[in-house]
């Protein structure tokens, strides 16, 4: 007898809340290892008092609010679904693309990555990585952004074109990234570096002892159900796995 689960969604991971710190927290950079102060007072301090402009205008030229943005979540899975919920708590107005329209939200749907790139000032990417969704956000997608816009990836590293999101932040063509994860981890593009509208952290978004507390409840709890031949709490329908192909797979080792 066989059965597959998974440790998600049912656990509220701190990935649902790091994308409000990855827009928040537009500039300035912080580095990707090495600086674990990401919330450090100091470090905000020394960049603020560091820099020639008058104090008032640093801040503002580095502060946003994220009341009355407009957000577009792409996958909105267990992670992009607890994402809207807290964005649309600080007054965010939420879009989305999937596979397919939830007739469960009243979200605006866009069909095409690109429509809703061009209707959003935020685009957060929440979704599987497959061979769809593979440099699902290109070029046209990140023009369709624009120059004010800002991307966070918080899912998987090669959904984005790397190479196409750093020239587009290198040459002003979007306004800004916050990316928890990278194409060729541990590999970043060392011109991320020296970037102030840019913030990274290390693949982390996951990693705190309330969330591994959780995922542990939750093996034990389906190990529990299994035996005992009860439902599962978190079962897996072979039909939602993602496609990885042999291409796909090869891209990423190589
Ligand atoms: N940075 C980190 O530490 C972590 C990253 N992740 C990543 O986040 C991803 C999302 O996690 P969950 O929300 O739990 O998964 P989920 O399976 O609940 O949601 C994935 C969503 O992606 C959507 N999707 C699949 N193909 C698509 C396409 N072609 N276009 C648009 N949307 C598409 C699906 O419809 C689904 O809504 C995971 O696949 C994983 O790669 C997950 C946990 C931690
Ligand atoms: O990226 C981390 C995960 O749990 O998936």
């Amino acid at each position: 007898m066989a059965a597959q689960t998974q440790t998600e969604p049912p656990v509220t991971s701190p990935n649902d809340d790091l994308p409000y710190v990855l827009i928040l927290k537009k500039p300035p950079t912080f580095h990707y290892f090495g600086d674990h102060s990401f919330d450090s007072p100091k470090y905000h301090l020394l960049k603020a008092y560091e820099s020639p402009l008058p104090l008032p205008q640093f801040l503002l030229a580095h502060a946003q609010s994220l009341g009355g943005k407009r957000v577009g979540i792409v996958g909105l899975g267990s992670i992009g679904t607890e994402v809207a919920k807290r964005l649309e708590a600080f007054g965010c107005t939420i879009s989305y693309n999937s596979r397919k329209k939830k007739p469960c939200v009243s979200y605006t749907f866009y069909p095409h990555v690109v429509e809703l790139a061009a209707n959003c000032d935020v685009l957060i990417i929440c979704c599987a990585l497959t061979d769809e969704t593979y440099h699902l956000i290109d070029n046209k997608v990140l023009t369709a952004l624009g120059e004010n816009g800002v991307i966070v990836n918080i899912a998987r590293g090669p959904i984005i074109d790397e190479k196409e999101l750093v020239r587009c932040l290198v040459q002003g063509e979007i306004g800004g990234a916050g990316l928890d994860v990278f194409e060729h981890e541990p590999d970043v593009p060392t011109e991320l570096f020296g970037l102030d509208n840019v913030v990274m952290s290390p693949h982390n978004a996951v990693f705190t002892n309330e969330t591994f507390e959780d995922r542990r409840k939750l093996v034990v709890g389906n190990l529990e159900a299994f035996f005992s031949n009860e439902p599962l709490l978190t079962p897996v329908s072979l039909d939602d796995q993602p496609h990885f192909s042999g291409e796909l797979l090869a891209s990423l080792s190589s």
